[in-house]
């Protein structure tokens, strides 16, 4: 198989980088000299051009104040999400449907050709993006933008390698906005067999996988794995202990898993990767799993080789897919030289209103230890930004309600509020109202029959507790439960709401009757 992109090696050495091969768009800015000398003052440094900082630096600069923002790659303007992350991901997801839908991930040429053009289709997305954030920001009076790496000299100072030399910039106000990058498990081989990647490398290789191994069964590694499972790959998923979704009910977490097997999927739970390797044939990586249970063990894995009824699975692919986390970027900020503390898992330690140990240092966005999502590294931008507006009562950390979240699956996972287990635990007398996917006709008309909804309603108050939708679109309508659960309308609302048809989002009326 050959790759334009990084593996794992040079991966985890450029910080979790796209590839450097990636070419910039024509209109793509070259890597910028600072507009200073060796110290420049700023009334706001802003470190890492992620959601959360890059809002915050064009609201600052339109105000007229003089802000710097040090990104350290330059294919990364715009941050994790519009580069190596939501976006790109989400528009492999989108080709990988239709592929499927189109029948060409059944033929092997037509689906190398797919999943090429995906690739290809992806990258001219997220150069656009990246060019588009880049001068969004750098085009700005007040704005500069340095390139290079920032780490902290003390509370207010800190240090930018650039090309040119280090400019050492001083700030009346610092936010850390690094984000987080991909957790490396300790596994014998993981960071010299070619073959292994991240997400950020995965999504730069060329050609199909036809045989993909992941590890971790999370966010990245379902989607990741409904996506190759789309796009004709056979695809492995190993997840190093027994729990699948734990925090989903049971009805749910059974009708995602027969969903993602019906894919094509497999799963092997208690798998515990001691080793990887080069493939003795040169095709490909060749993985050494030690499998607690035996009944997983002997599930039909792709090219998996159980070749004793002991625990030791060999199992060959083409590629393997880290997926097992994200860490915090807080290495080689040299934090305490601020003064600022950082959790036990390496997060800047913060309160509610993201101030980190140190005055005048506010830490946004995933390197805060809170959940990793785009749209919360935009809300911790509106909690900065109204202790900057001096507002009597700050937005805060606690006054964030109902986040939704969504697994981008082929049958999309979206839920916000409590499932039945939390309610139960919560105390709450409620009743569970729930429907299959098939009863919409919206459903019906897309030919995406497959999932169910589930909702929990207060007794006697009729108030929302919560809302999970395993089904075609739900990834939009889970944002009008979001809002009833906001503005606290009651259950019966929903039920009676005149919506436009034939839509999933009608599917409310009935699932709330
Ligand atoms: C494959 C994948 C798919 C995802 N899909 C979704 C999704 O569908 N929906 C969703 O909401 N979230 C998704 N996420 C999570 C989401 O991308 C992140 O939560 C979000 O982008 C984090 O943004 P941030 O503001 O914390 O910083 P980031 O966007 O991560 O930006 C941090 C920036 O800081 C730079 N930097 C780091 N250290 C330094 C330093 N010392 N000096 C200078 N610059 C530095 C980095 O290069 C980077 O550009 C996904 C993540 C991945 C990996
Ligand atoms: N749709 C979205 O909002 C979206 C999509 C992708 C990523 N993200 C964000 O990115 C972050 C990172 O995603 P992720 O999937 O890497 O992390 P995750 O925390 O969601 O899942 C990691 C999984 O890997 C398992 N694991 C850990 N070590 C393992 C090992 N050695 N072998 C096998 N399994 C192992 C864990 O038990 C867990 O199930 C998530 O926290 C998420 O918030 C969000």
């Amino acid at each position: 198989m050959t790759t334009t992109a990084t593996n794992i090696i040079s991966a985890t050495v450029i910080d979790e980088s796209i590839s450097t091969a990636t070419p910039l768009t024509p209109d793509a800015p070259a890597p910028t000299s600072p507009k200073s000398a060796q110290s420049m003052h700023a009334d706001a440094l802003i470190i890492g051009f992620g959601k959360g900082g890059k809002t915050l630096a064009a609201k600052l600069g339109a105000q007229g104040k003089h802000v710097i923002v040090a990104e350290q790659n330059n294919q990364m303007y715009g941050g994790t999400c519009i580069n190596i992350g939501c976006l790109p991901s989400k528009s492999l997801i989108l080709d990988a449907e239709r592929a499927q839908f189109s029948g060409e991930s059944s033929d092997p040429d037509k689906r190398k050709q797919a999943y090429s053009n995906a690739i290809a289709n992806k990258r001219q997305l997220t150069a656009m993006l990246r060019s588009k954030n880049y001068h969004k920001l750098a085009d700005q009076e007040h704005i500069t933008v340095l390139d290079g790496h920032a780490h902290f000299l003390s509370a207010s100072e800190v240090q930018v390698d650039t090309a040119q030399g280090p400019v050492v910039v001083n700030a009346d106000k610092i936010f850390i906005n690094t984000g987080a990058t991909a957790r490396i498990p300790d596994i014998e081989g993981i960071n010299t067999t070619p073959g292994v990647y991240t997400s950020t490398g995965m999504m730069e290789v060329d050609e199909i996988p036809e045989r993909l191994v992941i590890l971790g069964a999370g966010y990245i590694g379902l989607e990741f794995a409904s996506m190759y499972a789309d796009f004709g790959s056979q695809v492995t998923v190993l997840q190093h202990n027994n729990s699948f979704l734990p925090n989903e009910d049971e009805d749910i977490r059974q009708a995602i898993h027969q969903s993602l097997e019906a894919q094509g999927i497999t799963f092997i739970t208690n798998a515990h990767t001691h080793r990887v390797s080069q493939a003795a044939d040169g095709h490909g990586v060749l993985l050494e799993v030690a499998v607690d249970n035996a009944d997983t063990a002997s599930a039909n894995t792709a090219s998996a080789d159980n070749s004793t009824d002991n625990t030791i699975t060999h199992i060959q692919a083409d590629a393997v897919l880290i997926a097992t986390g994200r860490v915090p970027n807080t290495e080689g900020l040299d934090a305490q030289k601020a003064g600022i503390a950082l959790t036990d898992r390496g997060a800047v330690q913060v309160d509610d209103l993201l101030r980190t140990t140190a005055p005048n240092i506010w830490a946004l966005g995933d390197v805060n230890g809170g959940p990793q999502h785009t749209y919360i590294s935009l809300d911790d931008y509106r909690i900065v930004l109204s202790q900057l507006d001096e507002r009597e009562a700050p937005y805060t950390r606690k006054d964030r309600k109902n986040i939704a979240s969504v697994t981008f699956l082929h049958t999309p996972y979206a839920r916000v509020g409590l499932n039945e287990q939390e309610a139960i635990a919560a105390g709450f007398d409620f009743e569970v109202k729930k429907m299959p996917t098939a009863a919409v006709p919206k459903a019906q008309v897309m030919r995406h029959t497959e999932g169910m909804m589930k909702a929990l309603v207060e007794r006697g108050t009729h108030r929302i507790l919560g809302a999970m939708l395993f089904a075609a679109q739900s990834h939009e309508v889970i944002n009008i439960v979001k809002l009833a659960m906001d503005l606290q309308a009651p259950a019966t609302q929903l039920r009676n709401m005149v919506f436009t048809h034939p839509t999933m989002a009608e599917a409310l009326n009935d699932l709330f009757a």
